[in-house]
């Protein structure tokens, strides 16, 4: 995938830089969607990769905020179309990536967080692994993890317990992750975010015009 650049604040004006593709997964309730928050409110170079899915709105969930709430039969165009960067099914839902906005965010430079689970991680590091750094959040204890998706409130007892059983296979995958968080404490977890971010940001790999900038301080030797 092509990215575009912007400068970073830790360099000269000369110096341009890749835009990332930051990835979140967890098991369900262990935290993404709270660190996500977070980190977006405080970041204004990060924007949030919004997914389509066959799923209903939770209460209190925003159309093309949180979600684009769709049909099967809009979502199976769409795998059709190649309008999606990266699909799955998940539960009993499918979820996918929209390609336009990801495409327009990394042509202005910009990083782009993704709350998608391993499947989708997995379509994106085959597709676009220089761009991507994904980071696998697991909670405290299993006890905890059922403690804050039912204190959510947002699920039914059943769908509760589907998420439970599903938590040992999600989190099976974190192997293939970057890196790993274990969300204890949440200003915690979004300072590992933060940090992680401003490292990979300073890879050499990202950051183009450096060969030139290099040579014009040997030049002015
Ligand atoms: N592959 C893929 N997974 C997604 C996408 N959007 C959300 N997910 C994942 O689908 C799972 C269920 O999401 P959701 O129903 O919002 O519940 P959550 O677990 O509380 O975030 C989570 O693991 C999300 O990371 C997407 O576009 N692609
Ligand atoms: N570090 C934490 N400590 C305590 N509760 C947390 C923490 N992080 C998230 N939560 C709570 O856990 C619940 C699930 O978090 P959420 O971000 O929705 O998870 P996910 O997006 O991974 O499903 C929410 O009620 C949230 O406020």
């Amino acid at each position: 995938m092509t990215s575009g650049s912007s400068s970073s604040p830790l360099s000269p004006p000369s110096i341009r830089r890749r835009g990332l593709m930051l990835v979140l997964s967890s098991p369900s309730g262990a935290g993404k969607t709270t660190i996500s928050r977070a980190l977006l409110a405080k970041d204004a170079n990060i924007v949030m990769s919004v997914s389509a899915t066959t799923r209903p709105p939770r209460p209190g969930e925003v159309e093309g905020e949180d979600y684009f709430f769709i049909e099967r039969p809009r979502f199976d165009a769409m795998v059709q179309g190649g309008e999606l960067l990266e699909h799955a099914r998940v539960f009993d839902n499918h979820y996918g990536t929209p390609r336009a906005p990801v495409e327009r965010a990394l042509a202005d430079g910009r990083d782009i967080l993704f709350d998608i689970d391993w499947q989708g991680t997995q379509q994106l590091r085959q597709n676009a692994r220089a761009d991507l750094v994904s980071i696998f959040v697991l909670p405290p204890s299993v006890g905890e993890l059922e403690r804050r998706l039912r204190s959510r409130g947002q699920d039914s007892v059943e769908v509760v317990q589907k998420r439970m059983a599903k938590a040992g296979d999600e989190m099976s995958h974190w192997p293939e992750y970057d890196y790993i968080i274990v969300n204890v404490d949440l200003a915690g977890s979004v300072a590992a975010v933060e940090a992680i971010l401003a490292a990979e940001r300073l890879k050499r790999e990202r950051q183009v015009g450096l060969a030139d900038f290099v040579n014009g301080l040997r030049g002015q030797g």
